[in-house]
């Protein structure tokens, strides 16, 4: 974030979809607003909400119903599928294992990541090889699929506004995509004897997201996610029907040599309900050439690897 925004802007991206895969798409004026609005939330905040995403709001309850059953069952169902460093890092977590800044957070998770196959990254990739195992399968795929084709659109206007190709994120130059998904619980603030406990426990400590873009799907009825502003302060990102959170991650952050950045947020649920939300981070696994786009000049970050920095990150973010 370079500046000191109150509120997270709405995107309506139907103009980009509508064209995103038309070979003209940069002569287009509905596509070029969009990058325009794309490019000022990039710079200003590094968040933006999308609406117009084609993405049925259906769809995106059922998974997040489905993430709720799942984490209402015992605690012995759900370690059926539980997270280690031999299921690649995939699976189950419970409340407290993941860990921000050496402070468990409060909550769970299941997380999935792109099937990495034997040898696929040679040692640096060894650490996330492994296949998923996910609660009721066919919503959450579908959800992911169409996820998938959305962020690879919104990246074609991102890269747009940078001042490249449509398509620089994508193909031989950006490699195999990688996906990472988390279905997350918060549990809410419980009442005993009348007085609140557990408020302000974070549900998930200030950080950055490691890729190029993450989508949010976050339960309509709880404001618990909070972005940090230049100032410090804690903007909130309340849920808006229908709609993802979008943000920028540190890949991109890089990839457009700081020019947009990787926005500081947490999660905070001092509501009394118990939320859900699934978050998608989508990436390209290869260094892109930043030299061809408006972020020309000095380059501030030396060259990028998305595997060495997620890996990084899983080896230090749990409790095993
Ligand atoms: N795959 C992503 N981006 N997950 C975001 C989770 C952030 C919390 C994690 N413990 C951390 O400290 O990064
Ligand atoms: O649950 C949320 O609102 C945000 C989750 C998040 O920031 C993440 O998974 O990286
Ligand atoms: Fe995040």
């Amino acid at each position: 974030m370079a500046t000191d925004f109150s509120s997270i802007p709405i995107i309506d991206i139907s103009p980009l979809l509508a064209k995103a895969d038309d070979p003209k798409m940069a002569e287009d004026p509905g596509v070029l607003e969009v990058a325009t609005q794309l490019d000022k939330a990039c710079t200003e905040a590094g968040f933006f909400y999308v609406k117009g995403h084609g993405v049925p709001d259906t769809l995106l309850k059922e998974v997040r119903e489905v993430t709720r059953k799942f984490f209402e069952l015992p605690y012995e169902e759900k370690a059926k599928i539980k997270m280690s460093p031999a299921t690649g890092f995939r699976g189950y977590e419970r409340i407290g294992e993941n860990i921000t800044q050496g402070v468990p957070d409060m909550h769970e998770a299941i997380d999935c990541y792109r099937e990495v196959t034997k040898g696929t990254y040679g040692d640096l990739g060894k650490v996330i090889e492994g296949s998923n195992e996910w609660p009721q399968n066919p919503p959450t795929f579908e959800v992911l699929m169409e996820e998938a084709d959305l962020a690879r659109k919104i990246m074609r206007g991102i890269a747009l506004a940078l001042g490249g190709s449509p398509d620089e994120f994508e193909g031989q130059r950006a490699g195999n995509p990688f996906w990472v998904m988390r279905l997350i619980g918060y549990p809410g603030v419980s009442s005993v004897n009348g007085t609140n406990v557990l408020e302000n426990d974070i549900g998930c400590g200030a950080h950055t997201d490691y890729g190029l873009l993450t989508l949010l799907n976050q339960d309509d009825d709880i404001n618990a996610l909070q972005v940090r502003n230049l100032s410090g302060e804690w903007i909130s990102a309340p849920p808006v029907p229908g709609s993802f959170v979008c943000n920028i991650g540190d890949m991109l952050k890089i990839y457009s040599n700081g020019l947009y950045e990787s926005t500081l947020h947490r999660v905070i649920n001092n509501n009394s309900k118990y939320r859900v939300s699934v978050t998608n981070f989508d990436t390209a696994v290869e260094p892109l050439d930043t030299h061809k786009t408006r972020a020309n000049g000095n380059k501030k970050f030396e060259r990028a690897v998305y595997g060495e920095h997620l890996i990084s990150k899983v080896l230090t973010n749990f409790l095993f």
